[in-house]
C-alpha cells in the first residue's frame, strides 16, 4: 500500500481548554480530492489547521507524506490557502508578484528566480484565468480573483497536496468556474486536495470524498452528501445510498 499524504489519528484539539475535535481519524491517498463539509463552528478549519501543524494537537497523531509532523521539514511539497486572506488589501503588490512568492519556498529566499520559478509562475497564472491581470496590483481585483491569486500563489510552489479552507466562499461564478479548472488540471497531474467547504458548487465533480464534520467528531466520510434541499426536491426518492447517517443539512449554513 503507498504511504497516505494524511493520516490523522484520533486527533483532539482544543482552544484554551475547550475542546473543539474530539477523537478525529482522517486518512487522505495520493491523488484524492477530500472535502471536509460541516455546519458553521463544527471545527472544519481547525481540523486542517491542525494537520498543518498551526494549531497544536491535544492528544493524537498526525502523519504527512509518512513523516510524524513535528518531524516533517518538506513544506514545499504543500500549498496552503487560508481561509478569507485579503491578499490585496493595502498591499501594494502586484498579482504576478504575489504569484511569485509561492515560488520562495522552493527556491529559497537568496537565490534569484530562475527559468523554472518564471515558467511556475506563469504556468500559475494561466491556471487560474489571471495571465492577463499579472501587472495589476492585487488591491485592483475583485474578491474572487483576489482568492484566484492565493490559489495560484499556492500553485507555483508546485505542492502535490493543495490545502484550501472555503477556496470558493464568496467568490463570483467566473471565478468559482475559474478555480474549479486549475483544480482539475492539479490533479490532472497527480496532486492532492484537502479542502473545506459549504458549497461545493463546480467543484462538486471533481470531489473523490466527503468528511463531514459535526459537533467536534467525523460523522461521515464516503460519497458526497446530497446538498441541502435536495429532501425537498418533489422527485426526491428518498433512496439514501450511503446509510441511515447521511448528514443531510448538516454542512449547509
Ligand atoms: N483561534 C481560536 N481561538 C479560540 N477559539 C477558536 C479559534 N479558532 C476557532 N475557534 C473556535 O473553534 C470552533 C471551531 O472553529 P472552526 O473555525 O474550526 O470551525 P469551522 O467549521 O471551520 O467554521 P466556519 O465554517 O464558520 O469557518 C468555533 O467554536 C470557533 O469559535
Amino acid at each position: 500500500m503507498t504511504t497516505p499524504v494524511i493520516q490523522v489519528g484520533h486527533a483532539s484539539v482544543g482552544y484554551d481548554g475547550r475542546p473543539v475535535l474530539r477523537d478525529v481519524s482522517l486518512t487522505v491517498t495520493a491523488g484524492e480530492v477530500v472535502a471536509v463539509l460541516g455546519a458553521n463552528g463544527s471545527g472544519k478549519s481547525t481540523l486542517i489547521r491542525a494537520v498543518l501543524g498551526l494549531v497544536p494537537l491535544g492528544t493524537g497523531s498526525v502523519e504527512l507524506f509518512g513523516v510524524p509532523q513535528r518531524r516533517f521539514r518538506q513544506w514545499h511539497r504543500i500549498g496552503y490557502v487560508p481561509q478569507r486572506l485579503g491578499a490585496g488589501s493595502g498591499v501594494p503588490a502586484t498579482v504576478r508578484e504575489v504569484v511569485a512568492s509561492g515560488r520562495l519556498a522552493r527556491r529559497g529566499v537568496l537565490r534569484p528566480p530562475g527559468r523554472a520559478d518564471r515558467a511556475a509562475v506563469e504556468a500559475a497564472l494561466r491556471a487560474v484565468g489571471l495571465a492577463d491581470r499579472a501587472r495589476d496590483p492585487v488591491a485592483t481585483l475583485s474578491g474572487g480573483q483576489q482568492q484566484r491569486t492565493l490559489i495560484a500563489r499556492a500553485l507555483a510552489g508546485e505542492p502535490e497536496l493543495l490545502v484550501l479552507d472555503e477556496p470558493t466562499a464568496g467568490v463570483d461564478a467566473a471565478s468559482q468556474e475559474a478555480f474549479a479548472g486549475a483544480l482539475h488540471d492539479f490533479v490532472g497531474t497527480g496532486g492532492t486536495v484537502l479542502l473545506v467547504a459549504h458549497e461545493l458548487g463546480p467543484l462538486r465533480p471533481l470531489i473523490s470524498r466527503a468528511v463531514v464534520v459535526h459537533q467536534g467528531g467525523v460523522c461521515h466520510d464516503g460519497a458526497v452528501p446530497e446538498p441541502a434541499g435536495h429532501h425537498a426536491e418533489p422527485d426526491h426518492d428518498h433512496v439514501h445510498p450511503h446509510g441511515p447517517e447521511e448528514p443531510a443539512g448538516l454542512w449547509s449554513s
